[in-house]
């Protein structure tokens, strides 16, 4: 099946002590999941939330999908209280464990789909003998740590890559997207977008979730056409 096109905004760099209504604002404005970015302060240097925070929030938004980016040290630590709290999708770094099937049999039982992100410094190679175990894969386009950083245009030969060679691949894109470089995600292949700080400052939100979406769904169609 041919993948479809979906924006997860993230919250990171929003006012978190307004969560709950800044995520309802997200999804009220075309937002088609939610990217939560979970850090431990020792996988990245940078402290967010974990499973409590997103048990709470459930209550406050039954219906929207979770994508946990998990920016942890023990990814398999969190994974049933993350399943509990009503997480949707398990995010783990492939740098953070030498466990990679053994994690993923562990979000399967706890029902959720697997991600797995490499940073920017892992090879795109280095993922390939795990795709199989994978709902989707995320490609890092900045350094996992911190929201407003710099898009690094050189990340997307990997998505490329993952593109001709597994077209029905849900391919994640995360950090510094913005309008500015939406197309270039878009050619590359992925077609599942997370931005933050472009999404969470921009005067209209629904109209950036708009025009990424329209983006995306060209260049899948214009493969699809090609083919
Ligand atoms: O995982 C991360 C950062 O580590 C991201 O999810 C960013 O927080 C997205 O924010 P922007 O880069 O779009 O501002
Ligand atoms: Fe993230």
């Amino acid at each position: 099946m041919a993948p479809t096109c979906k924006i997860g905004p993230s919250v990171l760099n929003a006012d978190l002590s307004q969560i709950a209504a800044e995520s309802v604002r997200l999804l009220d404005s075309g937002a088609d999941y939610l990217h939560l970015d979970v850090m431990d302060g020792h996988f990245v240097p940078n402290l967010t939330f974990g499973h409590p925070v997103v048990k709470c929030l459930r209550t406050k938004v039954p219906e929207a999908f979770f994508d946990m980016h998990m920016m942890v040290s023990k990814p398999e630590q969190w994974v049933e209280p993350m399943g509990q709290a009503g997480a949707n999708q398990y995010t783990f770094h492939l740098e953070a464990t030498r466990d990679v099937s053994g994690i993923s049999r562990k979000i399967k039982e706890a029902g959720m789909k697997v991600g797995i992100a490499i940073k920017p410094g892992t090879p795109v190679s280095e993922i390939v003998p795990h795709i199989d175990l994978a709902d989707m894969i995320l490609i890092m386009t900045v350094e996992p740590g911190f929201g407003g950083q710099s898009f690094k245009t050189d990340m997307l030969p990997k998505v490329e890559f993952l593109r001709k060679n597994y077209p029905e691949l849900d391919i994640e894109v995360d950090g510094g997207v913005g309008l500015a470089n939406i197309d270039a995600c878009a050619e590359a292949g992925a077609n599942m977008i997370v931005a933050g700080t472009s999404i969470i400052t921009a005067s209209d939100p629904g109209k950036v979730i708009r025009t990424m979406k329209e983006s995306v769904f060209n260049a899948l169609n214009k493969v699809h056409l090609e083919r």
